[in-house]
């Protein structure tokens, strides 16, 4: 697991810049990651976890900085351009699949994606005993409901295969953004396992944002944690095996602290000279 897949360098986003809204989102991210390399990135609410994956996907396009992806640069490149090497689920489980469409048709187009414009893809007897298959494998009983619209099924169901679709022509990168945050318990764990599964039978490169900090414990290889638009920990290898989730919520009230700290030094340091 040494070569790098990917790397994010000095990534930085202001949203609506020089004005009473201005969002400082994201202040300089570094980070690589490893080809095959599992990662989430934990954090506190608006510290910048989804724009990181946002400006990796290319939803849009950073102030400064760089992302590169199997040695290209990719930062300039257009949403739908990367779109047939990094795969995505977002939290909403509607996101992602048309509802109207049988399961069939939505694993179809999942197919196609990645694929030269023109090449078609019909849905043989062979594509359809594929879809059939890696369907069942999902072990939620909808290889007997192909036909029906995605629009019928469960939320968790749903995000299954989006899953599936997400990862079905095997992505240089999966995203993963709060995926199972908006299913029940159950749901969330079975959609939680689904994923570990299929990143580990396809040794695939993933980053994972999670509020569950049991997730962030069991799931990956790795976890990084933000705050403020910053990287500020970064747990890997035997470092990572050996933190629990008392040393996560440590590490949050440190941080925090640590503003707390600096905020109160600045008006100190303000009421002296200021
Ligand atoms: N498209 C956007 N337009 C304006 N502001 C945005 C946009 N996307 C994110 N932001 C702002 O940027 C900051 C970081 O947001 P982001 O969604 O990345 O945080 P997060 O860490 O994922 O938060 P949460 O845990 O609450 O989901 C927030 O203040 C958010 O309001």
């Amino acid at each position: 697991m040494s070569d790098v897949l990917l790397e994010v360098r000095d990534l930085r986003k202001t949203f609506f810049p020089a004005t009473v809204n201005e969002v400082r989102a994201l202040q300089g991210v570094n980070f690589s990651l490893a080809d095959g390399e599992f990662a989430a990135i934990i954090g506190t609410n608006g510290s910048g976890k989804s724009t990181v994956l946002n400006a990796i996907a290319g939803t849009f396009l950073p102030d400064a900085g760089a992302i590169v992806l199997d040695g290209q640069e990719i930062s300039r490149w257009p949403e739908h351009r990367r779109a047939g090497t990094i795969g995505r689920v977002f939290q909403n489980p509607f996101a992602g699949t048309a509802a109207e469409m049988s399961i069939a048709e939505n694993i179809v187009l999942a197919m196609r994606r990645g694929r030269r414009r023109g090449l078609g893809l019909a849905l043989s007897r062979s594509i359809r005993d594929e879809i059939g298959e890696r369907v069942r494998a999902l072990n939620m009983g909808l290889e007997d409901r192909l036909d029906n619209p995605i629009g019928t099924l469960s939320g968790g169901q749903r995000q299954a295969l989006t899953l599936l679709m997400a990862t079905w022509c095997r992505p240089r990168l999966l995203l993963l953004d709060e995926h199972t945050a908006a299913l029940d318990p159950k749901s969330a764990a079975k959609v939680a396992e689904l994923t570990s599964e299929i990143i580990a039978r396809d040794k695939l490169a993933a980053l994972m944002v999670t509020h569950s900090m049991q997730q962030a414990v069991t799931m990956p290889d790795r976890i990084l944690m933000m705050h403020r638009g910053q990287l500020v920990e970064d747990y890997r290898a035997e470092q990572k095996k050996r933190v629990r989730i008392p040393d996560l919520m440590a590490a949050f009230d440190r941080v925090t602290k640590r503003e707390r700290f600096d905020a109160t030094a600045a008006e100190m340091l303000l009421r002296q000279y200021g």
